[in-house]
């Protein structure tokens, strides 16, 4: 059966600054916590760090002509604060400035809508050193970005998003602690939430006021939760797990309040941030679009020893080489649920992909899981949209192979294999077939 998209369907790839551009010491660019995080020995795989990556800050005009032939509409790529701020906050590095004015000029000619992400987790380290998202300075900091970021681009991006997955920033950041800072203190996540989100918020409210005519959103990486059995026990369980991975952000964006039955859940081990009087009119400014990144679900039952008395299930299936479950019916019923529960605004796909391992023979890469996976996944947005989703576009993680944080290169999402050795790009059987999506616009 062909799956046919709309006509003014934007197909895509996503990228993120510190994943793939390098030069992490050139040309005035600062540092940030993944500079620091990943040089502590024991926090990324093999000890790997983004000093070099996909040496992306010298390769984009080729990176740019591998976009062109797959004929993407859109790109969704984040800009590094220290790299145009050195010190989060004051001067200007012209330089990383020049960087993206040449990458952005780079993808209009080639007829490539720029997605910027403001925040995709590298912030300053100057920052950190005062408390990072702990501080609510910070959200002052953020939104000072925002309106030079606005400044130099906004005359040519026309997609803003503020803040690439809150939810990672804050709790794999400050809770669990296998993401920079790599604090391991729940209170201080809720806080950083808070001021995440806030700092969305100041951004939003920047944009707004300096009249520009684009679009500003923000992109929430969501866990559809699934109960085992009908049990009171697991519907509660399903419950709670979608409160922590969804409803935590979800809510004071689109509804202005953090979810009363999370708030009992956290109270009860940990603090809750002190909420100012405009916070919450802030943190849910009216936005164009909500980014949502979808990797997979959560099947849970009750479990009075486990956190939050919930115990996340491995059922049989398909699995990614993240350990992630393959479930295409859980990007549908999400998006279907976004629709109701929260209003029917634009939605795009701003991540879905998978991390296989790849076999290079003969300079072919025959990765047909991470094909099919799309495939299935692309299906499920095709009947989410004639079920009256307002999809608008998809951004497929990863344009390229890159450094997956704590996991270092030792995961592989891109559609375009990256040889890190000698820096060649190669095309995998996806990205060919993609080329192919894009141009007939459907899935068969
Ligand atoms: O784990 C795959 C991706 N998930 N969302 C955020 C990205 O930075 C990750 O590489």
């Amino acid at each position: 059966m062909v799956h046919k998209f709309p006509d003014d369907f934007v197909w895509g790839t996503a990228t993120a600054a510190y994943q793939i551009e390098g030069a992490a010491n050139e040309d005035g660019r600062g540092e940030s916590i993944w500079d620091r995080f990943s040089h502590i020995p024991g926090n990324v795989w093999n000890n790997q760090n983004g000093d070099v990556a996909c040496d992306h800050y010298h390769r984009y005009k080729e990176d740019v002509q591998i976009l062109k032939e797959m004929g993407v509409k859109g790109y969704r790529f984040s800009i590094s604060w220290p790299r145009v701020i050195p010190d989060g906050t004051g001067k200007i590095n012209q330089k990383g400035v020049d960087f993206y004015n040449n990458l952005i000029d780079e993808l209009l000619r080639q007829g490539i809508q720029p997605f910027v992400t403001l925040y995709h987790w590298d912030l300053p380290q100057a920052l950190q050193d005062r408390g990072g998202w702990t501080n609510r300075d910070t959200t002052d900091y953020f939104a000072e970005y925002a309106q030079q970021m606005f400044k130099q681009y906004g005359d040519r991006v026309k997609h803003w998003i503020t803040h690439n997955e809150p939810w990672c920033t804050s709790f794999l950041g400050h809770a669990i602690g296998v993401h920079a800072p790599g604090l391991k203190d729940f209170s201080a996540a809720l806080l950083a939430a808070h001021n995440v989100l806030l700092s969305h918020g100041k951004a939003v409210e920047v944009f707004r006021q300096m009249g520009l005519d684009g679009k500003i959103g923000i992109t929430l990486n969501l866990t559809p939760s699934y109960p085992a059995s009908n049990s009171a026990d697991d519907l509660q369980a399903a419950t709670i797990s979608d409160g922590f991975s969804n409803r935590w952000f979800l809510d004071p964006v689109f509804k202005g309040q953090y979810p009363d039955d999370m708030v009992k859940v956290f109270g009860t081990f940990a603090k809750i941030p002190e909420i100012q009087e405009s916070d919450m009119k802030l943190i849910s400014s009216n936005i164009d679009f909500l980014g949502i990144n979808y990797y997979s679900r959560s099947l849970v039952k009750h479990n009075p020893d486990a956190q939050f008395g919930v115990e996340t299930l491995k059922p049989e299936g398909q699995y990614t080489d993240m350990d992630w479950e393959v479930y295409p019916q859980g990007l549908y019923d999400l998006l279907l649920r976004i629709k109701k529960d929260y209003g029917d605004i634009d939605l795009y796909i701003t991540e879905n992909g998978a991390a296989f391992k790849d076999v290079v023979e003969n300079d072919q890469i025959d990765d047909i899981d991470r094909l099919n996976y799309l495939k299935k996944h692309f299906e499920k947005a095709a009947e989410a949209i004639r079920d009256g989703v307002k999809l608008k576009g998809y951004f497929v993680w990863s344009l390229m192979d890159n450094f997956e944080w704590a996991f270092g290169y030792s995961k592989r999402f891109g559609l375009i294999y990256v040889d890190y050795e000698t820096q060649r790009r190669l095309w995998k059987k996806s990205a060919r077939w993609y080329k192919d999506v894009i141009a007939n616009n459907s899935v068969d």
